[in-house]
């Protein structure tokens, strides 16, 4: 103490600098600067929120640029005042590519194999704005065929701003309905005012307890069913089934209950699934057929962008996505994105979509031809439409 006091310095002499002292006021232009920082950040924010949901609707910006927006057409397939179908020609389409299909084993699963298409993972845009918006139940869903070209139309949709989907199937109607809708909502990615939330699950179709149960959820849900040849929807669910479980028995053997009579086996799944007129009949039960839109499987190959504008319409989305959305990829044979939602790299689906189908006795097919036939024609009187595929 005595030395700190030595040389006459008392505690009451503790240089200045040693003291609490109240913290210098910033020269006014650093405070100005500061403000006009804070406002930045202020209209930065409120300028990307609202891009959400209405810049990245304007095609010059994050799609392709691909000129002005379509005009808002009215619905492609409005039933006429008498209340029947009109009817539309999907005739003299060729079937896919690569032909002849697939197949799969009785009782198989309908699961989707897990592909990079179906991304469960948003996009960095999509990250970015996770946090705005609300989780909503979904107002239109595909709900099939199974190897009908789902997941080529989920993708292709999604290039359009207004529509948000889950990536992977929720299965929620025919496996996890106990779960209940909180739960299903809560697989929906979140949604702006104005944007359509959307999922796929092509086992939907041929559920029976489906129909009742979506119409329970929102009779107002729309529908959509992509269709396709049922004779190469069947081989192309046997390729499925084969490319997992190489040793399952041959197509031709799992077609027929007695060959020699011709008796076609309606208990696998691979044909069931194909019986589109006995399934569609439930789903009249629980929707006017206006609320169902059907599209054609072998024209979403060969115009995807003539599919894609009936399909906005349905929805009431502005036509957004046109062929300048599109190339055809000679290697893959199939139609495939410029660029793709959220990367905007071109993009065309994996290997497990688009493969090459088994070779099938000509002799089965003509006989699951027949089999189908009068079944195609109940479907196209009751659609209003002809898919073309006798
Ligand atoms: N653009 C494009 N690229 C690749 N594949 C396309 C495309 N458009 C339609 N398809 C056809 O989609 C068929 C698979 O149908 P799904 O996606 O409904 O299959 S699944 O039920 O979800 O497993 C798939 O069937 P396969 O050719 O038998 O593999 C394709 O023919």
């Amino acid at each position: 103490m005595g030395q700190r006091l030595s040389g006459g310095r008392s505690c009451l002499d503790v240089p200045g600098r040693l003291l609490p002292q109240p913290p210098p006021s910033p020269p006014p232009v650093r405070r100005k600067l500061a403000l006009l920082f804070a406002m930045l950040c202020v209209w930065l924010y409120m300028f990307l929120y609202s891009c959400a949901g209405s810049c990245a609707a304007a095609p010059g910006l994050l799609l392709l640029g691909s000129g002005p927006r379509a005009a808002h057409a009215p619905p492609a397939l409005a039933s006429a005042p008498d209340g029947t179908p009109p009817r539309l020609t999907f005739g003299g389409l060729a079937a896919t590519p690569l032909g002849a299909g697939k197949g799969m084993a009785k009782g198989a699963e309908s699961q989707e194999e897990q592909s990079p298409e179906a991304p469960d993972s948003p996009s960095p845009i999509s990250s970015f704005f996770s946090g705005s918006g609300s989780k909503q139940l979904p107002q239109a869903i595909i709900i099939g065929v199974k190897k009908g070209g789902t997941r080529a139309l989920l993708e292709f949709l999604r290039v359009h701003p207004d529509v948000r989907a889950v990536g992977a199937e929720p299965h929620f109607f025919d496996r996890s309905y106990d779960k209940g809708l909180a739960w299903y909502r809560d697989l929906m990615p979140r949604t702006l005012e104005g944007q359509i939330t959307m999922e796929k699950t092509p086992s939907y179709f041929v559920t029976r307890e489906a129909p009742a149960r979506i119409a329970a959820m929102s009779r107002d849900t729309k529908l959509i069913v992509v269709v396709r040849d049922p004779v190469t929807r069947a081989v192309s669910d046997y390729a499925q089934t084969l490319s997992k479980r190489p040793d399952i028995p041959s197509f031709e053997s799992l077609t027929f209950r007695n060959r020699t009579a011709g008796l076609v086996d309606t208990a696998w799944s691979a044909i069931h699934i194909g019986l589109y007129a006995k399934h569609l009949e439930h789903w009249l039960r629980h929707f006017p057929l206006g609320r169902m839109l059907f599209v054609s499987g072998e024209r979403l190959v060969r115009d995807p962008a003539g599919e894609l504008r009936r399909v906005q319409d349905f929805l009431g989305l502005k036509r957004i996505i046109t062929d300048k959305h599109f190339y055809f990829n000679k290697t893959k044979g199939f139609p495939c994105l410029k660029k793709a939602e959220g990367s905007g790299r071109p993009h065309c689906l994996g290997k497990t979509k688009g493969r090459p189908h088994p070779d099938i006795d000509g002799d089965v097919l003509r006989r699951l031809r027949d089999f189908y036939r009068p079944l195609n024609r109940k479907f196209y009187q009751m659609t209003g439409l002809d898919f073309g595929w006798d």
